[in-house]
C-alpha cells in the first residue's frame, strides 16, 4: 500500500472519515508509529543505528615535562598530558577497548620556527609519545597528525613566501614528517594541512620506506572553520596563528567541492577519509559515503566538544545526553568512525549500558 502523507494513496480520493471526536476521542487509524516507541526494550529492538566503543578515536594533547596533566581552559575536561600521562592513558583506552588513540603536540614556542622544523626532528614529542604507547600497549592503534601547524612560528599549517602558503614545497616536508612518525611507530598517517597531492606523495614515500603497512586517513574535505579555536588555544597556535587558512581549508558553503578532493585522495591512495568538522557537515559525511562507500571518519572537533561540554558544565543541557546524541548523529549521517575528545566518556557510557 503506497502512502502519500500518512493516507494510502488508494484512498487519497475518498472523503475522509468523519468521527464526531467530541463524542468519541479515539480516531480510527490503523497505523500508530508510537507503537514501536511504547517502552526501552521495543526501542532498542527497532534501532537502525548504535554507538560502540569500536566507532570511536580518542584525540589527546601532549606537552614536555613530566607527570603533569595542565587542562585546557575552553575544553573543560580535557588536559595536555606529558608522555607518561599519555601512556595511562592510552592503558585508560586499552581498557575501555577504544581502538584508536590521536597525538597532538603542544610544541614549546622557543623550538617553533618558520619551517617547522621540529616537526621533522625524530625524537620530538609526538615521537616520544608513539614509542612509550607502543612499549607498553602495542595493540592500540596510533594515529599521527600530518601538518606544520604545531611546529610553525607563524601557526600555518605549510611553508610561507611573500604571505603566501606554498604547496609543492610544503609537501616535501610533509612526507619527511610521515616518514619520521612511521619511523616511531606510529599506525596511521593522517594529513590534515589539505596541500594538493600529500597523500600520494606520502603514499609513495611510505611505500619506498619499508612502511606499506602504514595506514593513511586523509583529512579530505576539512573546511575553514571557527569550531577550530579550541584546539589552537590546547596546541598554542591560537595567539601566533597570522591571517587565516581559506587559501587551503574549504569553503564552508561547498558541498560538491568536498566530492572532488575525497575522489583525488582516493585515487592517491588514501584508505581511509575523513569529513571535518562534524556536526556543521552531516550532510557532507552523508554525501561523502554514498558516493564512495569508502571508511568514512568524522572530526566532532574542538569547538563542538567546547559547546557541549561548556553548555553541560552551565547546567543548561543534559552533557550525557548531548554527547551521545551527537555521536549516534554521526553514525546515522554515515560515519564509520568518530574522532572526539568524549571517546573515555562515550565509552564509559556504552560500558554501564550493558
Ligand atoms: N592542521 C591541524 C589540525 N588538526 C586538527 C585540527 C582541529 C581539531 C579540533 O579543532 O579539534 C587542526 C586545526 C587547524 O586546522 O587549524
Ligand atoms: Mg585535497
Amino acid at each position: 500500500m503506497a502512502i502519500k502523507f500518512g493516507r494510502p494513496i488508494e484512498l487519497r480520493d475518498e472523503p475522509r472519515q468523519q468521527t464526531d471526536a467530541l463524542a468519541s476521542p479515539s480516531l480510527d487509524l490503523t497505523i500508530r508509529p508510537r507503537r514501536n516507541r511504547k517502552s526501552e526494550w521495543a526501542r532498542r529492538l527497532v534501532r537502525e543505528h548504535v554507538l560502540t566503543t569500536d566507532d570511536l578515536i580518542w584525540p589527546m594533547f601532549v606537552v614536555d615535562g613530566r607527570n603533569t596533566r595542565t587542562p585546557v581552559a575552553s575544553m573543560p575536561g580535557v588536559d595536555r598530558l606529558t608522555v607518561d600521562q599519555i601512556v595511562r592513558d592510552a592503558e585508560r583506552a586499552a581498557k575501555l577497548n577504544i581502538p584508536c588513540i590521536a597525538l597532538f603536540p603542544f610544541t614549546e614556542p622557543s623550538l617553533r620556527d618558520e619551517q617547522g622544523s621540529e616537526a621533522l626532528n625524530s625524537d620530538n614529542l609526538v615521537c616520544q609519545a608513539v614509542r612509550a604507547i607502543k612499549k607498553e600497549f602495542p595493540d592500540i592503534g596510533v594515529l599521527c597528525d600530518v601538518a606544520l601547524d604545531p611546529f610553525t612560528s607563524h601557526g600555518h599549517d605549510g611553508l610561507i613566501a611573500d604571505g603566501r602558503i606554498l604547496n609543492d614545497e610544503t609537501v616535501a616536508v610533509l612526507v619527511k614528517q610521515a616518514l619520521t612518525q612511521a619511523e616511531a611507530g606510529c599506525d596511521v598517517i593522517a594529513p590534515s594541512d589539505m596541500m594538493d597531492g600529500r597523500v600520494g606523495a606520502i603514499r609513495d614515500a611510505l611505500d619506498d620506506n619499508g612502511f606499506g603497512d602504514v595506514q593513511i586517513m586523509s583529512y579530505a574535505a576539512k573546511y575553514a572553520s571557527a569550531f577550530y579555536g579550541p584546539f589552537r588555544d590546547a596546541i598554542g597556535s591560537a595567539k601566533t596563528l597570522i591571517g587565516d587558512k581559506r587559501t587551503y581549508q574549504m569553503d564552508c558553503g561547498n558541498t560538491n567541492e568536498a566530492l572532488r578532493e575525497v575522489e583525488l585522495d582516493i585515487a592517491e591512495g588514501a584508505d581511509m577519509i575523513m569529513v571535518k568538522p562534524g556536526m556543521p557537515y552531516l550532510d557532507i559525511v552523508r554525501r561523502v559515503k554514498d558516493t564512495f562507500a569508502m571508511p568514512t571518519f568524522v572530526y566532532q572537533v574542538s569547538g563542538e566538544y567546547a559547546m557541549i561540554a561548556g553548555a553541560a558544565a552551565n547546567g543548561w543541557i543534559d552533557g550525557e545526553r548531548a554527547m551521545m546524541e551527537s555521536l549516534v548523529g554521526f553514525k546515522r549521517a554515515g560515519a564509520d568512525g568518530i574522532l572526539t575528545y568524549f571517546a573515555p566518556q562515550a565509552a564509559e557510557q556504552i560500558r554501564a549500558e550493558r
